[in-house]
């Protein structure tokens, strides 16, 4: 086999013009495993017959080749002056021809890059590219295709390189960024406990403040004269605390995940929910603190969620100031109604395209999980049923964790059969194809549609309300379609029969059986590119209150 050598024109002081190099090759053939079978000596480096003798005497000294490997009658007989570039045979090899030699780097590609030619990162992609270009068409072409489906592959949902990179890189940065800035010592002393707001199955939440730096933690005043926290000004920070439950079998395990994929969702998709600030350990039992028993805790929202808000008569008019800025004008109620519900689905949906760009399956989408700030932000919360598809955390094949309200027909997010998830780089690496054969994101979808019926309709937001819509769905076929034409109930669909009916369009598409493809309901992505949102009137009133709330 041939092989060649590249020798710096610096080991050569006989010779001195511009060209870099001259190119040795050799045959690693026995008995002479360096045979010098050819070399490209440039034609400067042979002008004279003494830089060529000197040049050979080089070449035997810097290889301490064995002579007979370099035929005696070549030191006689100096190359022709005239031939640039001149290649010279020696010895009757019959190896086959050494490869081409390599391309010069790409300098012109790089300086138009305005990449610095002396970084040797920059030299390297240079070299690639050069060897790129030297390569048959053929290969070329086939080399660029398994690129492209590599980088298809890769970056498709649920998104295996974003997802390294968020564990190898983001995850590590967000901990030590969080230790530095002591967001990971939270103690049971920096918080003080208000009122009991929610219990789950495995958590209680209270609302809570952060003890101001420096001063003692007040005194807490507890049964009737505890005052609500919001009233008292000592405590700017106000926090939600979540107990986990001890000794509730799962409640620990829920609470590490839940724990796990708030910070997650911080990197992922900050915007779309509660910021979330930490956790800790209480070190002592003392009134709603149990020792060792772990607390979590998120910046409070608002006080109020999409359920309480739907709960009010008024709803959604109970909106439209902290969506819209203040009324909107020129617009009959039900327009007026049906832009404050197209502008929390937007919102709604929105959260949900980042968060299953992730991976991320909440699997518990409901208006008292989505939290209304007072800028008028739908923010979801309670991660504690969530699931990542990316690497099937909080994933258990036959468990189906759910609001039987909102879940949709299949009841699982992928199905029943799927096996336990794999060592996590390999569920990652696998994870592209769970999502194109099983799409789980489409889980989420139909919760998202329950919402949307209930906030279009009054009849619908009622418990019993929603059970009735549930069962006769069910009925139908979960065909919205048939539903609607064999209700016995007059429902109320006004808002989503709006422009040509595309409101209610949009919740046929998400409101319905999954099929024998696992498809057929719109993703979040696609649901976004749905009519009903394309005609922005919604975003257009948000936008004209922000630019009158900044002036
Ligand atoms: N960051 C937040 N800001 C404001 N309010 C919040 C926040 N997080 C939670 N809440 C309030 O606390 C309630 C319960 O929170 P969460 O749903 O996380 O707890 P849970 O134990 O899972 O309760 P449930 O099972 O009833 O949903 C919410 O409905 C909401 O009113």
């Amino acid at each position: 086999m041939a092989s060649s050598l590249l020798l710096p024109r610096a080991t050569f002081p006989t010779t001195k013009h511009h060209h870099p190099t001259t190119v040795l090759h050799f045959a690693a053939c026995k008995p002479h495993p360096h045979r010098l079978i050819r070399c490209d000596a440039a034609a400067d480096d042979t002008a004279s017959g003494d830089g060529w003798s000197s040049l050979l005497d080089e070449i035997r000294g810097s290889l301490q080749a064995d002579d007979s490997s370099i035929p005696d009658d070549l030191l006689s007989a100096p190359p022709p002056v005239t031939v640039p570039d001149t290649q010279i045979l020696l010895g009757a090899d019959q190896s086959p021809p050494p490869p081409p030699p390599m391309p010069p780097i790409r300098d012109d590609l790089l300086a138009a890059l305005h990449l610095d030619a002396t970084n040797p990162l920059a030299r390297a992609a240079g070299d690639a590219i050069s060897r790129l270009e030297s390569l048959p068409d053929t290969q070329r072409w086939a080399l660029l295709a398994i690129a492209a489906a590599t980088y298809i592959y890769l970056t498709a949902r649920p998104g295996v390189l974003s997802g390294a990179i968020d564990a190898y890189l983001l995850s590590p940065l967000q901990l030590a960024l969080d230790t530095v800035l002591g967001r990971r010592s939270l103690k049971m002393s920096d918080f003080v406990v208000g009122e009991r707001i929610g219990e789950g199955s495995f958590g209680v939440v209270y609302a809570g403040a952060v003890v101001p730096k420096g001063g003692a933690a007040p005194e807490r005043r507890v049964g009737k004269a505890k005052t609500r926290l919001e009233m008292d000004d000592r405590y700017k920070e106000k926090v939600i605390l979540k107990k986990i439950k001890v000794g509730t079998t799962g409640a620990k395990e829920c609470g590490d995940y839940e724990e796990w994929f708030n910070y997650r969702v911080a990197r992922a998709a900050p915007e779309s929910c509660a910021e979330f600030l930490g956790s800790f350990v209480a070190d002592k039992t003392k009134s709603e603190f149990v020792k060792g028993g772990k607390w979590l805790v998120w910046k409070f929202e608002g006080d109020r969620t999409l359920a309480n808000y739907m709960s009010d008569r008024n709803f959604p008019f109970n909106l439209e100031g902290l969506m819209f800025g203040r009324t909107v004008q020129g617009l009959d109620s039900t327009s007026r109604a049906a832009l404050v519900v197209k502008q929390v689905m937007r919102q709604l949906v929105t959260s949900l395209k980042r968060i299953h760009g992730t991976g991320i399956v909440h699997r518990d989408i409901k208006p008292s999980n989505l939290v209304v700030t007072r800028r008028g932000q739908v923010k979801l919360i309670d991660f504690g049923a969530a699931t990542d598809l990316r690497i099937g955390k909080n994933y258990v094949p036959d468990r189906a964790l759910l609001d039987p309200d909102y879940c949709p027909p299949e009841l699982y997010v992928l199905p029943e059969e799927t096996p336990q998830p794999p060592a996590e780089p390999i569920a990652a690496i696998l994870s592209p194809i769970l999502w194109q054969l099983n799409s789980p994101d489409l889980f989420d979808m139909y919760s998202a549609g329950i919402v949307l019926m209930q906030m279009a309709s009054p009849m619908l937001r009622s418990p019993s309300g929603l059970k009735n819509f549930n069962s006769e769905l069910k009925a139908a076929g979960y065909d919205l379609n048939r539903w609607r034409e064999n209700t016995r109930r007059r429902t109320d669909l006004q808002i989503l029969d709006l422009d040509s009916g595309r409101g209610w369009d949009l919740a046929t598409k998400l409101i319905s059986q999954r099929g024998a493809n696992k498809r057929g309901r719109l993703t979040a992505a696609a649901a976004l590119r749905h009519p009903y949102f394309l005609l922005g009137g919604d975003q257009a009133a948000a936008v004209l209150s922000k630019l009158s709330l900044s002036k």
